[in-house]
């Protein structure tokens, strides 16, 4: 349990001949860079101003009739937006000195001591951390490429072209019951407190029928549950709830022998087929801004970590083609036409996914780079990328040629002043060469993904991370604006354990005391007496916890609670996750020199004793 600082009261390539070929297969032994780059050695530091976050950390004086100022600068969540309802570059180096204060929705929560000095490279994932996906188009566009490929390619009926997506039903954390057609959101002790079976909620009785009663516990993990760990999984695990509804409702309409668990494969594998052959990435390279939020505080970002002498990288599974029309867009507001590699002054090295001309389901471990980019005994080789072309150098008539020496990177270092090369596969080994990083704590990774980013980079490479979690900033402001109810649970919780308590003491008392008539009968009243206030209290706490979730999803209730608990999924980022924010460019908001410091960590025992 941990407190904050200040009291709490609480693919091949992806695209149609339409669009500018990838990778050709052509032997090219380019070595340089034709276009042009602006000066690329590294800038002196601009000064850093004082006012830094140190003094942001939001107290949460939930308890000492403190009145919570919504209208108040510091607790607004409100992003710093423009007339035209784009999110302006906030930097906190700027000469300007930046805002004084995050607020509270953009701040940097922090589970682990990171000092910034320490780090001498930042890399970044690129969809869903600097690229963020508008999911009511985005999700939409995969989830309707999903029922096409269902219909046409596996035989699911004609009505399903009309169903519609509903992309604020699902969120991350949950867990997908292949065989059961269940949906799951459970605490961090993995025990099962939201569950639907379709659109349906569980009975309790159904719940510890299914989840409650094992000897064994489950661990909920692959290949009988998917983690709906990624905003890329809010799609197919709507998609997978309706047709649980619609088989249950229509036995027979769906193809022969197709049970949940078929159900459920067949829908992953026409999401990964989105994924590869250009239903979704022809589109947002068509029309960009449709699909991804404009953020021009990227740029200033990048600028600020680089001004201050960090290395900058770009570790995507995107491949390059793509990832250049997404990065162009958000860097330079360029679109397909006119794209160039300007952004690429930003980077020292991007390294995008590979290739892989295998079609498997499992596309975390086949198609892509990480998760075992991440691996250092991986042998994944590593190729570059010419910008232009998108031509692989070292191939040998397209076909990868191993390198020298595959067990060791065999690639130059960087130079200083060299500009930014582009690479295709290879392993956190290349990466650590080419930035010349002698220890892997030296680097500080900023992703999406739990498991595929976060992780594996932490837990087997060491390297320091921080998780994008954009629905942490209406679940702060949320948190601010139900600490009332939230310190009503609280007593209410205290005051059933309190009378439970008193129940059994007296029982213990009846039973086994030696009493006379009189004072067993007073005894007894009593209990009676306390049986209905404590159920009173029980259910005024279940309802009230009830609401109290709704306000954040009607459905799931708090991302980061599951009842009063921890949410599995909250239980991961405090693992795996040094530090986590809502959007990357938060981290403009604090002095690339920061020391972040967690708050201190508080044990049950210690809760009653030291002052809050
Ligand atoms: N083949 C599949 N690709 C997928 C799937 N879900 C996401 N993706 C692609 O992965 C990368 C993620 O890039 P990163 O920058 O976050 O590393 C992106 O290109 C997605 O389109 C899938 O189910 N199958
Ligand atoms: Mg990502």
């Amino acid at each position: 349990m941990r407190i904050p600082k200040r009291p709490v009261s609480f693919c091949l390539s992806l695209f149609s001949p339409e669009f500018p070929r990838p990778l050709d297969s052509r032997i090219s032994f380019y070595s340089g860079f034709h276009y042009k780059t602006p000066n690329f050695s590294f800038a002196k530091p601009k000064q850093i101003h004082s006012t830094g976050v140190n003094q942001l950390h939001m107290s949460y004086m939930m308890d000492k009739g403190q009145k919570a100022v919504l209208g108040d600068k510091r607790l607004s969540s409100e992003p710093m937006e423009s007339s035209d309802g784009v999110q302006e570059p906030c930097i906190w180096s700027s000469p300007e000195g930046g805002k004084d204060e995050a607020e509270l929705g953009k701040q940097i929560f922090c589970n682990r001591s990171l000092n910034m000095r320490n780090i001498i490279a930042v890399g970044f994932d690129m969809d869903y951390t600097l690229a963020q996906y508008k999911p009511e188009t985005f999700e939409k566009l995969a989830y309707e490429g999903t029922i096409e490929k269902l219909v046409s390619n596996l035989g699911y009926p004609e009505e399903l072209l009309g169903w519609t997506f509903n992309w604020k039903y699902m969120v991350r954390g949950l867990v997908v019951d292949k065989k059961r057609g269940n949906i799951l959101k459970m605490d961090r002790h993995k025990y099962v407190k939201v569950a639907y079976h379709g659109f349906r909620e569980l009975t309790k009785e159904e719940k510890v029928g299914s989840y409650g009663n094992t000897l064994i516990r489950d661990a909920f993990d692959e290949p009988d549950y998917a983690l709906i760990d990624t905003l890329f999984s809010l799609a197919e695990a709507y998609l997978f709830a309706q047709l649980v509804d619609f088989m249950d409702k229509n036995p027979g309409r769906v193809p022969a022998k197709v049970d949940y668990a078929r159900m459920y494969k067949d829908v992953r594998s026409a999401v990964d087929m989105c994924h590869r052959d250009g239903t979704l990435k022809q589109m947002v390279a068509k029309d960009p801004i449709k699909y991804i939020n404009e953020d021009k505080s990227i740029v200033p970002l990048l600028k600020m970590l680089r001004d201050s002498r960090r290395a900058t990288f770009l570790v995507t599974n995107s491949l390059w083609d793509y990832t250049n029309i997404v990065m162009n867009f958000l860097c330079e507001s360029r679109t397909l036409d006119a794209c160039n590699f300007d952004w690429l002054q930003y980077f020292d090295v991007v390294i995008t996914g590979r290739v892989m001309y295998d079609s498997v389901i499992d596309f975390d471990n086949i198609f892509s780079a990480k998760p075992g980019f991440f691996h250092e005994e991986s042998n994944a080789n590593l190729f570059e990328v010419e910008p232009e072309s998108g031509k692989l150098i070292n191939t040998d008539n397209g076909t990868p040629m191993a390198q020298v020496g595959n067990t060791s990177p065999s690639i130059t270092l960087k130079k200083q002043n060299e500009c930014c090369r582009v690479f295709q596969g290879g392993t956190v080994r290349h990466l650590h060469k080419l930035l010349s990083i002698e220890s892997s704590s030296q680097v500080l990774y900023v992703g999406d993904h739990i498991y595929g980013d976060i992780l594996r980079s932490k837990k087997i490479l060491g390297w320091r991370t921080m998780l994008v979690v954009p629905e942490l900033e209406t679940e702060v402001k949320l948190l601010w604006e139900l600490r009332d109810s939230r310190k009503a649970l609280q007593l209410m919780r205290s005051d059933r354990d309190h009378i439970e308590d008193q129940i059994h003491r007296l029982r213990w008392s009846l039973d086994f005391e030696d009493l006379n008539a009189d004072q067993k009968q007073e005894k007894s009243a009593l209990v009676e007496d306390l049986e209905l206030q404590r159920n009173q209290v029980r259910i005024k706490h279940q309802q009230t916890q009830r609401e109290c979730h709704q306000n954040f999803h009607k459905v799931w209730g708090q991302l980061m609670k599951t009842g009063y608990q921890n949410s599995r999924f909250a239980h991961q980022v405090e693992r795996f996750a040094c530090l986590y924010t809502s959007q990357v460019s938060n981290l403009s908001l604090y002095s690339p020199n920061k020391y972040y410091r967690p708050g201190e960590d508080f044990m049950p025992h210690e809760f009653n004793i030291l002052p809050m």
